[in-house]
Parts: C-alpha cells; structure tokens; sequence
C-alpha cells in the first residue's frame, strides 16, 4: 500500500479531530526526519499509522492484545496498548512488513532503550506537532530544532512531572528510556 492509500484507512478509521492530530505528527516528522538524517518515507508511514487503534475502547485493546500476544507489560497502563496493538496490524491492514516502521509505531507513546533515531522522530513529532497546545511545548520545539535526544528526553520528563501531579501510574519503559537518554546528554558533555 503507498502513502496516500494508507492516509485514506486512516482518514476513514479516526475522528476528523484525531486525523488532524495524525497529519500534524506526519508534518512533525517529515521535518525531524529531514534534520536528523532519518529515513523520510519511513518516518512518514509510522507517523500515519502511529494512532490507528488510538480510539478503540478499552475492551477491544485488552481483547486485541492477549489475542495477538502482545508484550503483557503492555497491560499495566491501557493507553500503552494502541501502538503495539497497531504495530502487530500493519502486515494484514497496510501491507507493510517493515519491522523498523513497526517498531517506530510500537514504542511512540512509551518510549523504550535503545530507540533507533527513527523511533525518536516518530514520539517526538507526536509531542510537538503543529497542534499540540500545552505549557512545555514551545521549549520542546525549541529543542527540537537542535537537539533530537535532549528534546525526547524533556518530553518525557514532562509527562511523567504531570502523571505524577494527577497520581496516573507511569509506565516503567519510560522512566527507563529517560534514564537512558539524560546519562547520553552527559556523558557527551563530558567528553
Ligand atoms: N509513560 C507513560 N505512562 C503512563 N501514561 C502515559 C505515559 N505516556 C503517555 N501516557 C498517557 O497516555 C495517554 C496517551 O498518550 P499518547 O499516545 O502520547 O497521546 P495521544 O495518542 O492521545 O496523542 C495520555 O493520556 C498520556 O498522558
């Protein structure tokens, strides 16, 4: 399936808010993807499917995902699931069999170790997008513009200050990723 079929599913499947969210993250994308040197016409495809199961609810996520064997971490916090679930879709739905388009889908709300600069510019641009209106987002996009670990980094800082201000539960896998990508930005300002 080539873009434009692909935007069509998601055009049909999401609400008209959602997939003006999803073709703000697209934009978000194609731009980092540009500045960081990451595979465009990927970052572009992950950026479209990204939120296909975003609007399922809640049973259908849980259903879906012991269904597929989801990763069962997966289960601990519910919004965790829309991105697996879509990343275990796209061979029968979007025809596409590329395990680092998948990935970018799988891992863009959580995070993980080791995200490839691809899985990075897919989480981000869903952070930054033209759309997105809320306190840190324009010191995000400042980052964005220079730094693509320190922006993610921040981003990820700022959901867990607000899920701990709200008393929501925090996925692990981000705390992890985090950690991960605070000890990179100091270990290159050291050397
Ligand atoms: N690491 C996390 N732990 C727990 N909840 C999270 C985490 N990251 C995001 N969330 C929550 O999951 C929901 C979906 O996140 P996300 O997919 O980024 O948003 P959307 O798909 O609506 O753009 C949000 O309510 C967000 O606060």
């Amino acid at each position: 399936m080539n873009e434009l079929e692909i935007k069509e599913i998601i055009r049909q499947t999401l609400s008209p808010r959602r997939f003006q969210h999803v073709s703000g993250v697209v934009d978000a994308a194609d731009t980092l993807a540009h500045r960081y040197g990451v595979d465009v016409e990927k970052a572009r495809l992950a950026a479209w499917i990204h939120d296909y199961a975003r609007e399922w609810p809640v049973d259908k996520w849980y259903e879906t995902a012991k269904q597929r064997g989801i990763d069962p971490t997966y289960l601990e916090v519910a919004e965790m699931l829309h991105g697996p679930i879509a990343a275990s879709m796209m061979p029968e739905v979007f025809g596409i069999e590329d395990e680092e388009i998948a990935d970018a889908v799988r891992y863009h709300t959580s995070g993980r170790v080791g995200m490839t600069p691809l899985e990075k510019v897919v989480c981000l641009a869903d952070y930054i997008e033209a759309g997105r209106e809320y306190p840190a987002v324009h010191e995000l996009r400042k980052q964005a513009e220079v730094d693509l670990d320190l922006a993610l980094a921040s981003a990820f800082d700022n959901t867990i200050r607000f899920l701990l201000d709200k008393k929501q539960p925090i996925f692990p896998v981000t705390i992890l990723a985090r950690n991960e990508l605070w000890r990179a930005l100091k270990d290159r300002r050291t050397l």
